[in-house]
């Protein structure tokens, strides 16, 4: 049972490590999920079959949770297995076909870096939410792109979710929130804490959820 509520996304946004057994990617994720509001499936070191065996069987895990599964860089791999959505960078895809593809419901962010005019026009494409970061120095993603927590303000009034990302941890997690950001997405400062399930209930906690 997902604890978030479900209206207004609000709160932890997890995405997956890059685990090649999917059976230790299963046993890491039922633990922190009840603490999530969306989970994003993220594997850039996984082939496609890998990656199909992945999604199918983190999706059955997210529905019986409430928490919904959005399918990183591939939106065309989300529409065939019946995820709720796809994540798509700059270099990932047309974001008015994913939409097409996966219909009006579905869940489709857009990475916007920076920039709350990329934002304005992935809102024009049909993505359901936006995306900033990094904010911090990601230990997954050394050399992303910097963002600047203003940019979260930028966006506001675009009427879509916030979501930020990159370097997130417990501890800086409420001044993006305090800047804006309706969901905060996260993979090391949960999934390479001591206490998995106690990180995110505290990315949960920066809400007040
Ligand atoms: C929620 C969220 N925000 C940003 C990203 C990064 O997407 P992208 O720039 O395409 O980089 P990769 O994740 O593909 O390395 C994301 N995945 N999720
Ligand atoms: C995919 C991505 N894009 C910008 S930072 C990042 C990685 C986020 O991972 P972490 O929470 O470990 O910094
Ligand atoms: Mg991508």
């Amino acid at each position: 049972m997902n604890i978030s509520p479900s209206s207004a996304p609000r709160g932890l946004y997890l995405i997956t490590p890059d685990v090649a057994e999917t059976a230790q990617l299963l046993a890491q994720v039922a633990p922190v999920l009840p603490h999530a509001t969306w989970m994003q499936y993220r594997n850039k070191r996984a082939d496609s079959t890998l990656r199909r065996e992945q999604i199918q069987a983190l999706l059955p895990l997210c529905q019986a949770t409430g928490v919904p599964l959005i399918v990183n860089d591939d939106w065309a791999l989300a529409a065939e297995l019946g995820a709720d959505g796809a994540h798509l960078g700059e270099d990932d895809g047309v974001l008015h076909e994913a939409r097409r593809a996966l219909g009006p419901a579905a869940i489709l962010g857009a990475s916007c870096y920076d920039s709350a005019a990329l934002a304005r026009r992935a809102v024009d494409a049909g993505a359901s939410y936006v995306a900033f970061g990094a904010f911090f120095p990601s230990p997954t993603k050394p050399d992303a792109r910097v963002a600047h927590k203003s940019v979260l303000r930028d966006a506001a009034a675009l009427g879509v979710p916030r979501v930020a990302i990159g370097g997130i941890t417990p501890e800086n997690a409420r001044q993006l929130v305090a800047a804006g950001a309706d969901l905060l997405a996260v993979i090391s400062g949960v999934f390479a804490a001591r206490h998995p399930a106690a990180a995110a209930a505290a990315y949960r906690a920066a809400f007040n959820l």
